[in-house]
């Protein structure tokens, strides 16, 4: 599309402290909420409507006028109008000509259309300055001002003075405006309303995939093992006992999922010898994804810590108590006591307690309020030194937990290890590669590579360097 200056039309201002006139085209639900907004702004509003005169319920002090004659009172125009009813645009090219026309619209479903509505609309009507803009917000949110949610509103378009004239609009609406660039980028912005929760997918269906899988394990292990061989009924176990393997199962692996894709790319960043050229999609999307699967581990760590508390005031814990010590009583013997095991089960207690505190402490940093108020290096040093040391306490407690029956062959049951030991399998791997990689030969190359050096630096011209956007996450904070 050719890029005609927007200088051409003048902003109607009506009066020195009265913003300019805009016109919207459709009286339906958002119009007449954008128009109720604006009119508090101050903003002259005119409709476009197919009826003008049986339009009903609009705001006081907005003008009513057929679409033609509304688009001639202004110069921005702003299209409350479904996509599916633009056809009606064509008749209109001669009036918009030049015209900011800006496209509000979303669809029902991801990539309904081939072509984005904006650039569907800027094909319709050629002779105007397309501009995508306040899709993201809700025509109640607008009424009812609870904007806290989101005041943002994605902007893009390819007249930069047409796209600013919209963004001071936003901003006067007291929103926030974000550039998206180009008209290129609607297709985008288009679909981020249709989105659930885009970031948290990835670590729901993992959690989901854990979760089921250690269930099945538990189930084998814990109840049909036992009724088999023994004829003993422990289906009680699926309350309390299988849920606080399960959980706490998925927030050590969650939690060293989190740290996995750190490694990967150091060692990515090794081989390559360079930071400049882009990660594989999965792994930069996994990286971005790593806030929600720390919070999501650490909600799973919560279930375990209360499921652990109730522990004492369970039947089954009270009446194996009470039916040892009848049993040793008659049989006038007792269990001599066991420093050793008493360390162990202190330790491993203990090592569980810290971790804990450690992982709420990152579960804090990463709240919007606190994360504003450290520096992008006191960020990282919380999220990843002391993201590290929860890690290392919650591996460490799992492993004095297994204490001496860890790895023997004793605790096999259909030669199936304890689920504790998979569930060790990951963090370790984690812990081991992190310590390599901290070793301080290799620490220093990467450092290096991660400071601009590359090993086959004469083959690549610095033009063609491409950044890697996973790393950089301050967006998400
Ligand atoms: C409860 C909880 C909450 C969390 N909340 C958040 C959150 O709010 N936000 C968030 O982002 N993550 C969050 N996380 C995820 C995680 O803690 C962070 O992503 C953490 O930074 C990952 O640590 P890492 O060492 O693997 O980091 P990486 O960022 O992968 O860094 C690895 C190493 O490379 C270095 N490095 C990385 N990039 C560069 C570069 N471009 N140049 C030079 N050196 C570089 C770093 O110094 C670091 O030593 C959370 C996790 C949990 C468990
Ligand atoms: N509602 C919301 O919360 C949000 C809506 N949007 C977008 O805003 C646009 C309008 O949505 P909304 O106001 O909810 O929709 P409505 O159905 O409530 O209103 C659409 C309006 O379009 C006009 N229109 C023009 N031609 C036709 C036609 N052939 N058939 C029917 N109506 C026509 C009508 O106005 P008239 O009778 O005056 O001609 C009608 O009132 C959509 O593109 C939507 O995706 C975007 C973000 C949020
Ligand atoms: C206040 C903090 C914590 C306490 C008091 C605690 C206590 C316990 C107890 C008592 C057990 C044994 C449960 C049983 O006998 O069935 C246990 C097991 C376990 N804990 Fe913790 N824990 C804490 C925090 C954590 C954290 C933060 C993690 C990991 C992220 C974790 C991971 C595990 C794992 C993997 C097991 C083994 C589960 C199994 O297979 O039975 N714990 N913990
Ligand atoms: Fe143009």
């Amino acid at each position: 599309m050719e890029k005609t200056s927007t200088d051409a039309f003048p902003s109607t201002m009506n009066s020195s402290e009265k913003q300019e006139t805009v016109c919207i085209f459709g009286t339906g639900d958002f119009g007449r909420s954008l128009a109720l907004k604006m009119l508090q702004c101050d903003y002259s509003i005119v409709f476009g409507s197919r009826n003008p005169l049986r339009s009903s319920l609009l705001p006081n002090g907005a003008e009513v006028l057929s679409y033609s004659e509304a688009a001639q009172k202004s110069d921005i125009i702003i299209l409350a109008v479904h996509r599916e009813h633009y056809e009606f645009l064509k008749e209109l090219t001669e009036v918009l000509k030049g015209k900011i026309l800006v496209d509000i619209s979303n669809n029902l479903k991801i990539n309904q259309y081939p072509e984005s509505n904006a650039e569907y609309l800027a094909q319709l009507v050629p002779g105007a300055h397309v501009v995508k803009a306040f899709n993201t917000i809700s025509a109640w949110a607008l009424q009812s001002g609870a904007l806290d949610a989101n005041r943002q509103v994605f902007v893009c378009g390819n007249d930069s003075k047409a796209k600013q004239r919209v963004m001071d609009i936003v901003r006067t609406l007291g929103l926030t405006p974000l550039d998206q660039g180009s008209l290129m980028a609607a297709k985008e912005i288009e679909n981020y309303p249709l989105q659930l929760f885009p970031m948290w997918k990835f670590p729901f269906y993992l959690s989901a995939i854990l979760c089921v899988f250690f269930f099945f394990y538990c189930i084998i292990r814990d109840i049909i093992y036992p009724y088999v061989n023994g004829k003993k009924d422990s289906t009680f176990r699926l309350a309390i006992s299988i849920p606080n393997r399960i959980f706490p199962i998925a927030a050590l692996t969650l939690l060293a999922l989190v740290y996995l894709p750190g490694v990967i790319a150091a060692i990515l960043q090794l081989y390559r010898g360079t930071k400049y050229r882009r990660f594989p999609d999965w792994l930069d999307h996994w990286m971005l994804c790593r806030k929600q699967l720390g919070l999501v581990a650490l909600g799973f760590a919560f279930l375990h810590v209360l499921y652990t508390l109730v522990i004492p005031i369970r039947y089954y814990v009270r009446w194996t108590l009470k039916n040892r010590t009848i049993t040793q009583a008659k049989a006038k013997t007792e269990d001599p006591f066991s420093t050793s095991t008493a360390w162990l089960n202190d330790s491993y207690i203990a090592l569980g307690i810290l971790g804990f505190f450690l992982f709420v402490l990152l579960g804090i940093t990463s709240l919007p309020s606190v994360s504003n108020m450290v520096n992008w290096r006191e960020f990282r040093f919380v999220q990843s030194k002391l993201g590290y040391l929860t890690l290392i306490l919650c591996t460490a407690h799992t492993m004095v937990y297994g204490g001496k029956r860890f790895l023997s062959p004793s605790s096999l049951r259909w030669y199936l290890p304890s689920a504790y030991v998979i569930a060790l399998i990951i963090p370790c791997t984690v812990l081991v590669i992190k310590f390599i990689l901290i070793l301080p030969c290799i620490d220093k190359t990467l450092a290096r590579i991660r400071q601009g050096w590359e090993r086959n630096s004469k083959q690549t011209s610095n033009g063609q360097h491409l950044k890697q956007s996973s790393i950089y996450l301050d967006s998400q904070l």
